[in-house]
């Protein structure tokens, strides 16, 4: 799309790629869908820059090749042994796979089968189940960040939240509920079992990990990699870390899975009956670094064989508590790498993450929240912190691109930091007492009136008052209460849709004269306001640019 700037060369507008990105999407039928068109060149809303590629050469990478340096721990070892095994691999690899885990071999076996044959239903049944509004708790999509990453990844997801409330059971697609609803009930005694490993690794009591609710929020992810017709210019999924406590993941015996040792990409070669186990962003904290969370990725499928992978991330339950390294476990000797903080405020740094209700996790910008601020195990409130930082916190509030609104959908009960404004310029909203100002009114002025009566009523207002109202004044009402309702509704579009218009400059070609933003002197005022705004410049927009809801 171009357009003219007057008196110079046509612009082409940053938002080319949205629109590819919208059409792309409003198919509904994913990356699949592409596969079954008979694509031979991949849209280029797929193209990754080259250091995300992983150079296939069009053939698989080996996965049998070499010694196969991640750990397969049997569960049904004596306790002590496995628990060593565990805290090993944890602060090494960051990942191991298990065996004799307990979850019967033929239920993965059919649950790797029934997600399979929910992608490869027929167009017009898949497509029924694509969604992004996570009122369900089901959705199907193609990559979670479509509208907020630089480029999409080849790889399409059935996903499904498991805890703390069970999704809409009826909204799980038939071909694949019994063996979804089979695998929630092994995947809670496996992931209770872990939990207690890890605090066993730690030294602190076995179910100490359970009672911090560290697994009692649960999304699983149904992946589905098809056949990539260019798999040297996108990825599965792009390198990254799991943000939670931990992942069980179940994949099928085709391979794609890369995880980073030691500076190098070790290919992660499955083992049938096996799961893998990684440690998340949020585990490592809790053990204070002495468990690692590992970046991976997962390369562009180069086989016809399509790659199903299904991902269990678990997350704490108790959004208000308090997270950082476990008391018991840090000392003078060893101070805690991290501050305390709540779930909920862990959710709210980590972009959008929180905002879109998505657990579904990937693609962070910090492989580690970010909390650089060595902080001692004695701290009970966050409100308490001396450490705050708020150009950072600004910084990451502005990264969400969702403004206030954002915050208040993820379920914050208290308002950062960053908004908080000197008690001198506070309004007392519970204050009742009629005062002199709140008697008077500002005048509301009738155009419809005699002119000189008008101008009289205009000069007092203004003098006294420097604000009036006026009424008649030859734009319709019905306009005007349109106009309110567009707007609301654009503040309420879901996160994927506004965040495109989030933009602090107005003036460049690319931003066609609209930008949403909150606070427009976030970065210069000394407390931000509880407040969202649609800018758009009337002297000179492109009525493209606007969004479609209140064009
Ligand atoms: O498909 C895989 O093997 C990995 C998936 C993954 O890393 C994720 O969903 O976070
Ligand atoms: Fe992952």
């Amino acid at each position: 799309m171009t357009s003219v700037n007057p008196g110079t060369q046509p612009v082409v507008l940053a938002f080319d790629r949205q629109d590819d990105v919208k059409k792309f999407e409003n198919t509904k039928l994913g990356v699949k869908g592409l596969v079954d068109s008979g694509v031979t060149q991949i849209p280029s809303i797929f193209h990754h820059p080259p250091e995300n590629l992983v150079d296939t050469g069009n053939s698989a990478p080996d996965t049998g090749s070499g010694a196969d340096p991640i750990p397969v721990i049997d569960l049904s070892g004596p306790t002590p042994e496995v628990v060593d095994q565990v805290r090993k691999a944890a602060g090494t690899y960051g990942f191991f796979q298990v065996i004799n885990h307990g979850v019967p071999v033929s239920l993965l076996d059919r649950l790797v089968k029934a997600v399979k044959a929910f992608h490869e239903l027929p167009a017009e049944e898949r497509m029924k189940h694509y969604r992004r509004d996570m009122t369900t708790g089901v959705n199907y999509f193609s990559n979670v960040d479509l509208f907020v990453s630089k480029a999409a990844s080849w790889r399409d997801t059935l996903q499904l939240r498991l805890g703390p409330i069970m999704a809409d059971v009826d909204s799980i697609p038939d071909i694949c509920r019994n063996e979804i609803l089979e695998w929630d009930k092994e995947v809670k005694q496996l992931t209770e079992k872990l939990l207690g490993l890890f605090s066993q690794g730690l030294g602190v009591k076995a179910d100490k990990l359970v009672e911090m609710s560290c697994s009692g929020g649960k999304v699983m992810v149904g992946h589905y990699y098809p056949y990539c017709p260019e798999p040297n210019k996108t990825v599965g999924i792009a390198c990254h870390t799991d943000p939670g406590v931990l992942t069980v993941l179940l994949q099928d015996q085709v391979g794609g899975l890369q995880i980073k040792h030691q500076g190098n990409w070790v290919n992660f070669k499955p083992v049938h009956g096996a799961l893998v186990i990684n440690v998340g962003d949020l585990l490592q904290i809790l053990s204070n670094d002495k468990y690692t969370s590992v970046e991976h990725r997962v390369y562009a499928n180069p086989q016809h064989e399509p790659r199903v992978s299904i991902a269990v991330f678990c997350n704490p339950s108790k959004r208000d508590d308090l997270y950082g390294p476990l008391p018991e476990i840090v000392s003078p000797e060893e101070p805690a790498h991290y501050r305390q903080f709540t779930y909920s405020e862990f959710i709210n740094s980590t972009l959008n993450y929180a905002t879109n209700q998505c657990l579904d996790h990937n693609f962070l910008p910090n492989p580690i929240f970010p909390i650089p601020e060595i902080m001692t195990a004695n701290t009970s409130s966050i409100s308490s912190l001396s450490n705050y930082n708020r150009d950072k916190e600004l910084q990451e509030f502005d990264n969400t691109k969702l403004g206030v609104k954002g915050l208040v959908d993820s379920g914050i009960i208290q308002i950062p930091r960053i908004f908080h404004h000197p008690p001198d310029t506070l309004f007392h909203l519970s204050n009742t007492d009629s005062s002199s100002e709140q008697d008077q009114t500002i005048p509301v002025i009738d155009l419809l009136s005699k002119q000189a009566e008008i101008v009289q009523s205009i000069r007092d207002a203004s003098a006294k008052f420097g604000f009036f109202q006026v009424i008649n004044r030859g734009i319709s009402v019905c306009l005007l209460d349109r106009l309110l309702d567009r707007i609301k509704a654009f503040h309420e579009l879901p996160p994927e849709q506004k965040i495109p218009h989030y933009r602090r400059d107005t003036t460049t070609c690319s931003s066609g004269g609209v930008g949403f933003y909150s606070n427009f002197d976030l970065f210069q005022s000394d407390a931000a306001s509880w407040r969202d705004t649609l800018e758009i410049r009337l002297e000179q927009f492109d009525p493209k640019a606007l969004p479609e809801v209140c064009r």
